[in-house]
């Protein structure tokens, strides 16, 4: 399948000399649904800032290497027209507008794709709820009020308002129960499959990412270590270990 995005030798700094990644190269197919994973500070986030265009903000910066989407070269896209182009971020931290209503903040996202950009036709209230029934609930409901799984359905539901073609999820597991986690995990291959948007999670959670992705990579010290499909990855002693808590430390 052609890729949707490809990193190439991706090498980023903050401060002008604080290499948070180091040779990253990775893809996502168009329609494929792929995982980044690692412990913290390995610069999952730092990929999907730089991917996203959001690291000028943080003053980092792309050192060497190249960022492409559907064959474009983004690198030194500002952030807004790589939005414009459906490539959604969500943050990790479930990042909702708190005094808004969940129908307002769903609203809020076509200011991403741009007023003046390429025609988005608009998803209906109806096709988000289809993918998470308890925001149908509350949808007039202030987003400050909602529990933290809510808040983490309403954040991708946002992105997913702005008709991405690529959604990108960090952490989206990150504070919730293993429940929870797991249902927002099923939605989102869920959209992958019924939707085919290529979809690129961060996650710490290895075992819960590998269940739902196609293909995974682990990240150490900004630098990739392991690559595989999701079948593999869960097969792999040096990743059980360390990762999945099987091998010898886990008896
Ligand atoms: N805004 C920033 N300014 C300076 N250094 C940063 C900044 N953001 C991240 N870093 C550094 O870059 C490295 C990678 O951080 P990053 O947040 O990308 O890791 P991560 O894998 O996403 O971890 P976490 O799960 O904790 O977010 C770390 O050493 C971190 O301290």
């Amino acid at each position: 399948m052609a890729a949707a995005l490809e990193l190439a030798d991706l090498s980023v700094v903050y401060g002008g000399s604080n290499e948070a990644l180091d040779g990253v190269s990775l893809s996502v197919p168009q329609g494929g649904f792929v995982a980044l994973l690692g412990t913290n500070g390995a610069g999952k986030s730092t990929t999907l800032k730089a991917i996203s265009g959001l690291l000028r903000f943080e003053n980092g910066s792309v050192r060497r290497g190249s960022i492409r989407y559907m064959g474009q070269d983004i690198g030194a896209m500002p952030s807004y027209r790589r939005a414009r182009l459906g490539i959604l971020h969500v943050r990790e931290g479930r990042c909702v507008f708190p005094t808004m209503t969940v129908e307002e903040n769903l609203e809020a996202a076509l200011f991403a794709r741009g007023r003046r950009g390429p025609a988005v036709a608009r998803r209906t209230y109806d096709e988000i709820f289809h993918y998470f029934p308890p925001l149908r609930e509350r949808r007039q409901s202030s987003a400050g009020y909602l529990s933290g799984g809510e808040q983490q359905m309403l954040a991708i539901g946002r992105a997913l308002f702005a008709q991405p073609e690529l959604l990108m999820v960090d952490e989206a597991s990150l504070g919730l129960a293993p429940k929870i986690a797991a249902e927002i995990f099923t939605i989102l291959r869920q959209i992958n499959e019924e939707r085919g948007l290529s979809i690129l999670v961060v996650e710490q959670n290895v075992a819960l990412a590998l269940r739902r992705a196609d293909y995974g990579y682990v990240l150490e010290a900004g630098r990739i270590v392991e690559e595989g499909s999701a079948e593999s990855l869960t097969n792999r002693e040096s990743l059980s270990k360390r990762y999945l808590g099987g091998g010898e430390s886990a008896h």
